[in-house]
């Protein structure tokens, strides 16, 4: 699992840190590994152009060092400050002995662009000076940025303005919460995290995760020798309608590939489901777990009703969401998952898209403690989050998801794992983590279908089983 961690704990450990180590020791090993990371990006750091912004606080003073050690090694450095008033001193120094030079102005040409405006210590998005900077970055150079994108807000992944895109980000100590979500994630590039020597225990709890392969075959079911279907969970699927039959036929795909026992379908969509899957059960019976709701059409809180009236852990997707009632999920005593995307979520908690999509984070957490339920906003990064523990990240998938039916497939594969007995974190997780999987590998950088992210899904099992 790759954890995240709050500005608040990241300062704490880095004090506790500080506290026992040399003055000036963390950003001297934040420097080296930044410095390292920029000589690995260079074709040669000997006469290769390298351009600092640096801003007011520790931030440039890492990048001043990293300058000052890629200058020593034969690089031409200049950096270019924010506020030429506020410069970190000692870095300021360092950079003057080692032959580097300042400026006010961006140069034309650069080979390597190290972002040192702003760090953990950023509030909103670039003030004017920095973002007069950041706008002057040569098209086409390489950009590192330090510790975070400047402009993302570390702790949310927000922008609130202008923001630096990077290439690379070299992070210290811990990831950061925003580097892992959209958009801050995206802003982010590649990211490469730096061993300053923190105190894990000092780092507290995780503010977010994000699950990797190897976290993924404990999480999975699997027959054991002595399993029968009804063991291994019969999941329920209530989707689909005279206007989107299609749904129904892609929710109960990705239910028979999340491994429960069995798939029961209930709608009236069935002669096309049996046509396509003739191993579905139809019509109403027991079940482990219900999904609810892809493709039902209309005002559709009815069938979301009497599957939540059940004391089995139901997921509510697409129409069964609308018109929920928060204290009816509250009152349950089995585990509920709602699955939205970010229109749904938004007319969940009353709010216009845009809010939801420039506040994911903020999003999935009020929607789950206003619901009393776990919940899977989807989207560019898809986040699951139970009200208690680190919100999951999930890592995985492509933009080619972005199509009709996608969200199906994962719904009855999300459900067909709770069927199977997981946690619904962990069964919302499970499922976001191999759905985006699939669809990277059926994908292969061209459109893609959605029965063909729920035809990938076994293969994209093996590999993590394998991993
Ligand atoms: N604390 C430590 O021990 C270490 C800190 N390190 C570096 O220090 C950074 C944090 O340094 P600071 O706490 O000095 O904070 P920053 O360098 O992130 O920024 C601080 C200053 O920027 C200005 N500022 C804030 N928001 C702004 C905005 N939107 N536009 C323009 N200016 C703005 C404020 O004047 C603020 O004081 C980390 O991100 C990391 O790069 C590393 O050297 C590792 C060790
Ligand atoms: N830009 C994107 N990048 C990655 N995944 C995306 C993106 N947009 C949507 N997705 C994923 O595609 C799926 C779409 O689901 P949904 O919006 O419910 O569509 P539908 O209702 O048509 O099935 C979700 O898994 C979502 O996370
Ligand atoms: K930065």
């Amino acid at each position: 699992m790759r954890t995240a961690y709050s500005v608040e704990n990241v300062r704490a450990a880095e004090r506790a840190a500080m506290a026992r180590l040399p003055e000036g020791a963390l950003m001297q090993r934040a420097a080296a590994g930044l410095a390292a990371a920029c000589a690995g990006l260079l074709p040669r750091v000997y006469g290769a152009r390298v351009v600092l912004l640096v801003g007011p606080g520790d931030n440039g003073g890492d990048a001043l060092y990293a300058g000052a050690r890629l200058a020593r090694r034969g690089a031409a450095v200049t950096a270019v400050p924010a506020d030429p008033g506020r410069v970190h001193p000692g870095g300021l120094a360092a950079l003057r002995a080692a032959g580097g030079r300042l400026s006010a102005a961006v140069p034309d040409r650069a080979d390597l662009v190290v972002d040192g405006l702003l760090g953990i210590g950023g509030q909103g998005g670039l003030r004017p000076a920095a973002a007069a900077l950041a706008e002057r970055i040569p098209p086409g150079a390489p950009v590192v940025a330090v510790d975070l994108p400047s402009g993302v807000d570390a702790d949310t992944g927000e922008v609130a303005g202008a923001a630096v895109r990077a290439d690379t980000t070299v992070t210290f100590g811990a990831y950061k919460t925003g580097l892992l979500v959209d958009p801050g994630a995206a802003l982010a590039g590649e990211v490469r995290l730096v061993d300053i020597g923190l105190d894990p225990a000092a780092l507290g709890t995780p503010a977010a995760a994000a699950l990797e392969d190897a976290d993924l075959p404990t999480l999975l079911p699997r027959p054991g020798a002595a399993s029968d279907k009804y063991s291994r969970g019969v999941v329920g699927v209530v989707a689909g309608s005279a206007q989107y039959p299609g749904a129904a036929v892609l929710a109960v795909a990705g239910a028979l590939r999340g491994g429960a026992g069995a798939v029961r379908y209930v709608g009236p969509a069935h002669e096309e489901v049996l046509a396509r899957y003739p191993e579905t059960l139809v019509g109403r019976g027991r079940v482990q777990a219900w999904v609810v709701g892809p493709g039902l059409g209309g005002d559709r809180a009815a069938e979301a009703a009497q599957a939540l009236a059940e004391p089995v852990p139901v997921l509510v997707d697409a129409d069964g969401l609308r018109g929920l009632d928060p204290a009816v999920l509250r009152a349950r005593t089995a585990p509920t998952l709602l699955t939205p995307h970010a229109g749904e979520a938004a007319a969940l908690l009353g709010v216009p898209r845009a809010d939801v999509e420039s506040g994911r984070l903020a999003a999935v957490r009020e929607l789950a403690g206003r619901f009393g339920a776990v919940v899977l906003l989807k989207g560019s990064t898809t986040l699951v989050c139970d009200g208690r523990g680190p919100v999951r990240v999930n890592p995985t998938g492509t933009p080619w998801l972005a199509t009709a039916g996608s969200g199906d497939v994962l719904s009855g594969l999300a459900g067909s794992l709770l069927a199977a007995g997981l946690p619904a974190a962990d069964a919302a997780s499970a499922a976001a983590y191999l759905h985006g999987l699939a669809a990277g590998r059926a994908a292969a950088g061209a459109p893609l279908l959605a029965q063909e992210v729920a035809a990938a899904l076994p293969a994209a099992w093996r590999a993590v089983q394998g991993s």
